[in-house]
């Protein structure tokens, strides 16, 4: 050691932080034994709590010690990020021998050691800074996303409240038949849908559509919830409240809802199951009724315009779309849908509203019709009663489901959205091999599915494929999804019912043998390739069916005549007792 190297200008710095980084411990040892080759080395202290106060910003604390040589070899001594630094230098011989003492060398071992305990500390650390960073940002976003829609809403209402009273003027103006007219409340405020119950606006609004121009050609009507035959304008979003540090059931979410015209129903749209002469018979005369009685303006698909004109040109009044831009905007035009058919009508009706679907009156005209009440045969008192209102409904739930692609980087990046109905179908297609799928529900893994595949169903569809699977049947209104296995190749996979706010991901291994296949009420077969997935969760746009008496009474009554549920021969009477 020459007399410059004992030249030692020692710093010592005192870094106090609560988050710091320390990147790496800078500590030359490329010559063992020389300690001009040693620029600095630390020594920290960790400070932990006892006790873990009841505060999220008190964890633990950092000292640093860090000692600096500039002898000879002079380099700047590198600062801890976020360091309090205070600098206390020594320059005395006698210091630096004792500090020189110090067994730098020989600890370069447990200095590497403890080095890398501190970047995995330090890693953590910056992990948890960045992810409080990045949460702050998306709350602010989030609350920047609500002032805005709620502004945007409060100018609606306020324009809708406007138009309401316009229309209601030229409504009663208008109106050459009274007998057909809806109770209209007078009372102002039973109009505007933020006090009581929901308004059309609001479930049927054209998310494309300039926001500050209401639907003119709609009927307009109001939502509200009732329980046997107690009426209530209430109507709640939150099932349960929370005041004063008590958690109560606010309002019961399975009740009767009713839905109340607010001004007349002008337009419908009828649609038919193709290829059935009793079907296109009844078309025929309910288009006829309902131009001449109720003086509605009558919408059907192409081809059957196309055959109601080939058999007289009287129908010429009827109305049609050309392509599926003009499907896409029907929701705007259409106040009520008719269907006639069976189930698969409805399921047909419900496909071609990608978002807002308007009520929708389903008589039947098949085997089974679960969800189609009506009768054919009385048609004229049905839809009286419905045109007039008010009716109740069941506002039926969809699933909205996405095909993700291996490729695709996010879920979002998949645009394509298919709405179901009764349920979305994993199976294994036309392989003979097992379908092999790890479902996840909220990125939590629920199971791997084994077997000839899955069905994630609405309740609506519980009492369809689901049912055939060993689902359970559930009330339609009731919330849910259900996750009903596929002859699963195990002894113990019962399916399960999930509630409706979850998001579920059923992923295609890259490893797995064969490809599966998706299916949509039954309908638009997708290969999954392995790497694929299929996201599904609750849509926001419900399918609201009307009701012959009300939910619970056409939900029992058809799975009695439907499927002769628990039919059984009643036990006689004349046999043994208990005594
Ligand atoms: N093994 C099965 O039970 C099975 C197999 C395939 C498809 N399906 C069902 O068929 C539906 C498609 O119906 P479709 O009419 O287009 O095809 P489809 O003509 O093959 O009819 C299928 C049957 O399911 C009945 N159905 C449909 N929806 C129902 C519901 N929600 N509740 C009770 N029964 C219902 C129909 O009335 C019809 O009898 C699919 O969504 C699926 O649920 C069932
Ligand atoms: N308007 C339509 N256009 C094209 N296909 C339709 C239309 N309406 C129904 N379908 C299809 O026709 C098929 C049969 O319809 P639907 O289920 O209504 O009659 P069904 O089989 O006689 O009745 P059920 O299912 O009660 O026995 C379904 O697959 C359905 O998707």
């Amino acid at each position: 050691m020459t007399s410059e190297d004992e030249r030692f200008n020692f710093n010592l710095s005192l870094s106090l932080s609560r988050f710091f980084f320390v990147s790496s411990l800078s500590h030359g040892s490329e010559q063992a034994g020389s300690l001009g080759n040693c620029d600095s080395f630390f020594l920290l202290i960790f400070f932990f709590p006892i006790d873990c106060g009841h505060s999220v910003n008190l964890r633990f604390s950092i000292v640093v010690l860090e000692f600096e040589f500039s002898g000879n070899v002079s380099k700047p001594c590198s600062q801890s990020e976020n360091a309090i630094a205070g600098s206390v230098s020594l320059s005395s011989d006698k210091a630096v021998h004792e500090l020189l003492q110090s067994p730098v060398q020989s600890s370069d071992d447990h200095l590497m050691e403890f080095s890398e305990a501190l970047r995995t500390v330090a890693k953590a650390l910056r992990q948890a800074a960045e992810g409080k960073a990045s949460a702050k940002a998306e709350a602010a976003e989030w609350r920047r996303k609500y002032e805005l829609e709620r502004e945007r809403n409060l100018r609606l209402e306020h324009k809708e409240q406007l138009f309401l009273e316009n229309q209601k003027d030229l409504d009663d103006v208008r109106t050459d038949n009274p007998a057909n007219q809806p109770a209209l409340s007078n009372e102002k405020s039973e109009r505007c849908c933020a006090k009581n119950g929901i308004c059309s606006h609001e479930v049927l609004k054209d998310g494309r559509s300039d926001p500050d121009s209401p639907t003119v050609r709609k009927a307009s009507f109001k939502l509200s919830w009732c329980c046997k035959g107690e009426q209530s304008d209430q109507y709640k979003h939150d099932v349960v409240s929370f005041e004063k540090g008590n958690i109560t059931t606010a309002e019961r979410s399975s009740k009767q809802i009713s839905l109340k015209w607010e001004s007349c129903p002008k337009t419908v749209l009828i649609l038919t199951k193709p290829n059935s002469v009793s079907v296109r018979n009844l078309c025929t005369e309910m288009i006829r009724w309902l131009r001449e009685q109720k003086k509605l303006d009558i919408y059907v698909e192409p081809r059957v315009r196309g055959e109601l004109l080939t058999g007289s040109s009287y129908f010429n009044f009827v109305e049609s779309w050309k392509d599926d831009e003009e499907i896409s905007s029907l929701h705007t035009k259409v106040d009520i849908v008719i269907t006639l058919g069976g189930d698969g009508t409805v399921l047909w009706a419900a496909s071609m509203f990608k978002g807002p679907v308007p009520p929708i009156v389903p008589f039947s005209l098949g085997s089974l019709g679960f969800m189609t009440p009506f009768y054919s045969e009385n048609y004229k008192e049905c839809l009286e009663s419905v045109l007039k209102g008010p009716i109740s409904i069941t506002l039926r739930h969809r699933l909205i489901c996405h095909v993700v692609r291996a490729a695709a980087k996010s879920d979002q990046e998949t645009k394509d959205q298919i709405l179901v109905l009764n349920e979305v179908t994993i199976d294994r297609g036309i392989s003979s091999f097992l379908t092999n799928l790890e479902c996840y529900c909220d990125n939590s893994f629920v199971t791997s599915v084994q077997g000839d595949g899955l069905i994630l169903s609405t309740t609506s569809g519980s009492t369809a494929y689901s049912l055939a699977a060993g689902g359970s049947m559930v009330h339609p209104q009731v919330p849910g999804i259900l996750f009903t296995p596929i002859c699963p190749h195990s002894l113990s996979f019962r399916p399960l019912i999930l509630p409706e706010y979850v998001t579920l991901r059923v992923q295609i291994p890259s490893n797995t043998r064969s490809p599966a296949w998706a299916s949509f009420d039954g309908k638009d077969r997708k290969k999954l390739e392995p790497g694929d997935a299929l996201v599904c969760s609750m849509a926001p746009w419900p399918v609201p069916t009307a009701c012959l008496v009300d939910s619970t009474n056409d939900f029992l009554r058809s799975i009695h005549e439907g499927l002769h549920w628990n039919l059984r021969k009643v036990q006689s009477f004349d046999g043994p007792r208990d005594t």
